[in-house]
């Protein structure tokens, strides 16, 4: 029997007991609120969770402490029923699953020929290293210019749970979409790159805006009710919170949870999910990264067309609502950002963001070596 070893990552944590899980019926839509067409999310969701149970992370008796515990993403953890996990062949089993997108450039090279490629990328753990302060989570300038240069030549997007002011604040290129507030909040470039039109400078997307004076109330609740608890941090990302606790003393994690569980008792129509260290607290919509993707494939003029390559890069859970509408449209790939297995909807793998900025390095050279060959082509015929 093939052993296997298994890191139960801190975005897949089951969600704080007593809360309805993410494929719970959402309210009535608020007024103004943006209706999608098709929604994957919570089946995603869905799948992880019953992932965890067959691993027995997800069990009744399990409490949600012990499971953040076994969390950390660099703690390697056997499935139960499969003891003396970890192994070089479980990496190789790893590395077969979801290759390294780098070590597999040619493949996704090949796929792009006579096609535009669009790239997403999400931010935390992605363009920026996980730390302990989230308002420190600053990008290199060697990743900065790695994304400007992308950009040059194709359609670029982050889209993240972040606030889209405070994202812009740390990448700062004007030539980007920004989906913010996991992609609640997706406006288009400020600065025209050669390939867009006039048209996607225009865009603005902001399905929650009903939310927002709900949202500053239970913001406003939460900082208080966490002030007892040391190293607890609520970041207002304006169409969603986030309460992190990277730096809460693990014995007061169940604390936490539980008084932010009971502050959201009083906001029906808002919803809790789990990040990396981080409850976070959102609109109950029907709206995530993989409905910012299919928002911005429709801006960009892409929605029914065959010549597109969507690349989205991210490491979080919330991705994986991206990377399955990709998967779903049988269109592009989904790149997962982990030094670990997970369960996930993505093609390939990049270890961390060092890799990111590498693949994205690659890619622009691969562009401009295609682009020379194609003007040396095109002086011939000429
Ligand atoms: O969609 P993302 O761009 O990945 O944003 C998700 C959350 O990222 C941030 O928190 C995470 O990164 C912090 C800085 O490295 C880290 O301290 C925290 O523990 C992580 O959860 C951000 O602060 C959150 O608001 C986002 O929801």
């Amino acid at each position: 029997m093939t052993k296997l070893s298994i890191v139960v990552p801190e975005e897949m944590l089951v969600p704080v007991p007593a809360l309805p899980p993410a494929t719970s019926t959402p309210s009535p839509p608020q007024p103004g609120s943006f209706r999608p067409p098709r929604c994957s999310s919570s089946a995603n969701y869905k799948n992880i969770l019953t992932h965890l149970e067959l691993h027995g992370n997800g069990g009744k008796n399990s409490s949600w402490m012990e499971t953040i515990k076994a969390s950390s993403p660099t703690h390697v953890r056997s499935v139960p029923f499969l003891p003396n996990a970890h192994s070089e062949s479980d990496e190789s089993d790893w590395n077969k699953r979801l290759p390294s997108a780098l070590s597999r450039f040619d493949e996704i090279t090949t796929a792009a020929k006579g096609k535009k490629i669009a790239m997403f990328l999400d931010y935390d753990g992605t363009l920026s290293p996980i730390v302990d302060d989230p308002d420190s989570a600053f990008m290199s300038d060697s990743m900065r210019l790695a994304v400007k240069s992308i950009a040059k030549y194709f359609p670029t997007a982050i889209v993240t749970g972040r606030c889209r002011d405070k994202v812009f604040s740390f990448v700062q290129l004007a030539e980007l979409y920004y989906a913010g507030s996991h992609g609640m909040d997706i406006k288009g470039p400020t600065k025209l790159p050669k390939h867009t039109n006039a048209q996607a400078k225009a865009v603005l997307c902001q399905p929650a805006s009903a939310f927002l004076p709900v949202i500053n109330e239970a913001y406003n609740v939460l900082v208080e009710k966490t002030k007892v608890f040391p190293g607890a941090k609520v970041e207002n990302n304006r169409f969603c919170l986030s309460v992190h606790f990277r730096c809460v003393d693990e014995k007061i994690w169940n604390g936490l949870a539980e008084e932010v569980r009971s502050v959201l008792t009083a906001f029906p129509d808002l919803k809790l999910t789990q990040g990396r260290k981080v409850l976070e607290i959102r609109p109950t919509i029907e709206w995530d990264k993989g409905k910012a993707l299919e928002f911005l494939l429709k801006e960009l003029g892409f929605d029914d067309s065959n010549d597109i390559l969507p690349v989205y890069i991210g490491d979080d859970r919330t991705d994986e609502d991206a990377f399955k509408v990709l998967r779903d449209r049988g269109q592009g790939f989904g790149i997962l950002v982990s030094k670990f297995p997970k369960e996930t909807c993505a093609t390939y793998s990049l270890k961390e963001p060092s890799e990111v900025k590498e693949f994205l390095r690659r890619l622009v050279e691969w562009r401009q070596i295609s682009l020379k060959a194609e003007h040396r082509v095109g002086v011939k015929r000429n």
